[in-house]
């Protein structure tokens, strides 16, 4: 394991006795987050779940808020804003937008594991106007210019 990078962590009042979000194996990249409350989410619909949780992630890095590929595959729930940001800034409760896209009403528990929280860094950008750009192979092709979804 590598070493980790302290975050504070407070939870708010409907946040008591729930686990902190944690890795579930030593090698995972994302710690599952839980769910504040109970929820049903009709299909279609989306919520922001509460998690009870609020923290100050220290200057230089982010957090990524991740579906979990279980409940996508299985039931159709993920994050539509995926990857949601938080900022290190926020100081409000963590929220985890999901929504439904199964065709089955989809329970939410308290304490029920709905995605996962990634810690990555951050770079800011510095903007340099110039009035061109250097030429490159690539130049101005994107969107399939290098030959669409066929064969390598
Ligand atoms: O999945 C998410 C995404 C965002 N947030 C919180 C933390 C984040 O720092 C803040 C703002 O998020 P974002 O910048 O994605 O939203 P916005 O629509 O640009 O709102 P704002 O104007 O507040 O930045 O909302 C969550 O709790 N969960
Ligand atoms: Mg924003």
């Amino acid at each position: 394991m590598t070493d980790r990078v302290a975050v504070r962590v407070t939870r708010l009042p409907h946040g008591e006795g729930l686990d902190l979000p944690r890795y579930a194996t030593g090698g995972a990249a994302g710690m599952d987050v839980v769910s504040a409350e109970d929820v049903t989410l009709a299909p279609g619909a989306r919520h922001a779940v509460a998690t009870g949780l609020a923290m100050a992630i220290p200057a230089g890095y982010e957090i990524q808020v991740r579906p979990r590929s279980g409940l996508a595959l299985k039931h159709g729930i993920t994050v539509p804003n995926t990857p949601g940001t938080i900022d290190s800034d926020y100081r409000g409760e963590l929220k985890v937008i999901m929504i439904n896209h199964g065709a089955e009403p989809f329970p939410i528990a308290r304490g029920d594991r709905v995605a996962q929280l990634v810690l990555a860094p951050v770079t800011q950008a510095a903007w340099e106007e110039v009035d061109s750009l250097d030429e490159t192979e690539r130049g101005a092709g994107g969107f399939g210019s290098t030959g669409g979804h066929g064969k390598l």
